[in-house]
């Protein structure tokens, strides 16, 4: 198992020079060669370069900021993760690794992967993606109307047990992340966990109007009826697209309303709706899935099914009770598999990344300061210590030990030196064997 080591030096081009440019409070237009500077800069962020060298929050916050300015949002750490869902990565990892300016990354921004961020923070340090069971097999097919330019969007809506030939995935619209109880793709069925998070009864509770099959138009004035006008009581969260709302459609279906802040109307006004669209075809158990858009005017909204039990950070935090370690490999297990669905299946890479880029433009990752604290913390030798505390059992040292050195690996910040989605997924379910043999052997 490879363990990526502190950055060296000659790594991080960046940090003396961002040193200079804060000294002399230069302007970002001084710097030379912006291009360079910018892969660099992006280099030095997810290398973790200043907080191993500068220590200095400030000169870290200075280097962001001179990184939006400068570079766009391409040393912002939003987009690490973007990128890195973004990346269809073949098994034996394929694409260029050229910075696409059309995703507001550079590649080595993906230094920071996801995969690492699951193990290392929803399994052990801090969460990061939604819990949530699902049910039933409910589907809703996003159609657009015939004359829906400027206009608003229809949802053909059907059942996928009468309609469609049973598939294991659904449509998500973004990182949402459900567990399930069937993990899609996987070699067996995984037996509910006494601990997993109980369903709700009211999940999917698709209105009659939303069986049929037939399609469903909504207008912003439904919308705002259905959010009595966007009131704050409805308001359930607020992320980078906007605030979200919690709202009851004509016939009963509980939904999530995202309506996009206004500063982000200029970014969305031209190719929302297609991208939109992109999405709803994404399809998988452990996903939120979109159920529709609104289109008009100003308003640019998204419509996805409504999580009815907590966040996974919620979880992961312990606000529902401490999850179990089993449990925590379960749902690293399904975030592989949503992931690998993604990279792999969901839609043709360059529109996928399209899409991504415009809706869903902020990170659940962590700190990548938490990662480094992780990765010393590993090479002082004290394992032990990454585990979360509250954790009731005892984990063993070789299972942890594993389980880190792939989380490590996943955080390489060499795209070559990262594993794919599918070899974590089946390390992620070895390593699960392991931890249910240390039990047995105890
Ligand atoms: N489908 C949903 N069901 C229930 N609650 C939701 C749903 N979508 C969002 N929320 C709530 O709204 C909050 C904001 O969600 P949103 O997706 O806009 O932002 P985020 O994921 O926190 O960050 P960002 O999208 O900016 O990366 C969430 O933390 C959650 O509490």
């Amino acid at each position: 198992v490879q363990t990526p080591l502190n950055p060296v030096a000659g790594d991080c081009p960046t940090v003396d020079r961002i040193a200079v440019i804060v000294s002399r409070s230069e302007p970002p237009s001084a710097i030379p060669h912006p291009d360079s500077f910018c892969e660099g800069l992006c280099l030095d962020l997810a290398n973790g370069c200043f907080f191993f060298f500068s220590r200095d929050p400030e000169l870290e916050r200075r280097a962001r900021a001179i990184g939006r300015e400068s570079c766009g949002w391409e040393c912002d750490p939003v987009p690490v993760e973007l990128r890195r869902l973004t990346e269809v990565e073949s098994a034996g990892g394929g694409g260029d690794g050229k910075r696409d300016r059309g995703l507001h990354v550079s590649p080595a921004q993906v230094a920071v992967s996801i995969p690492g961020a699951v193990l290392l923070c929803c399994l052990l340090i801090c969460p990061c993606f939604r819990a949530k069971p699902r049910e039933e097999e409910g589907r809703v097919v996003l159609q657009k109307e015939p004359n829906s330019m400027n206009s608003v969007s229809s949802f053909e809506v059907r059942k996928t047990s009468e309609n469609f030939p049973s598939s294991p995935h659904r449509i998500p619209p973004n990182r949402f992340l459900k567990s399930s109880e069937r993990i899609p793709g996987s070699p067996q069925w995984v037996p509910p966990s006494p601990s997993r998070v109980p369903p709700s009864p009211s999940r999917f509770s698709l209105s009659p109007q939303l069986n049929r099959v037939g399609s469903m138009h909504l207008s912003v004035s439904q919308i705002m009826k259905a959010t009595h006008s966007f009131s704050p009581s409805l308001m359930i969260g607020e992320g980078g697209f906007g605030a979200v709302y919690k709202a009851e459609l004509p016939g009963g279906q509980v939904v999530a309303i995202k309506r996009a802040k206004k500063e982000n109307i200029a970014a969305l006004r031209t190719e929302f709706s297609n991208e939109v669209e992109l999405l709803a075809k994404i399809d998988h158990l452990n996903l939120v899935k979109l159920l529709g858009y609104v289109e008009k005017g100003n308003e640019r909204i998204i419509i996805t099914e409504y999580v009815t039990n907590g966040t996974l950070r919620e979880h992961l935090d312990g606000l529902h009770g401490v999850l179990d370690f089993n449990l925590r490999l379960q749902i690293a297990i399904d975030v592989a598999h949503a992931l690998t669905y993604l990279h792999l299946y969901a839609v043709p890479r360059t529109s996928f990344e399209k899409g991504l880029s415009i809706l869903d433009v902020e990170s659940c990752l962590p700190d990548p300061k938490a990662i480094h604290i992780a990765f010393k913390t590993y090479n002082d030798g004290n394992v032990g210590d990454i585990l979360d505390p509250r954790l009731e059992e005892t984990v063993d040292t070789e299972v942890l030990s594993r389980l880190l050195g792939l989380a490590f690996q996943c955080a390489a910040p060499t795209r070559s030196d990262r594993p794919t989605m599918q070899e974590v997924a089946s390390q992620l379910w070895e390593i699960r064997k392991e931890f249910g043999a240390s039990l047995r052997r105890e």
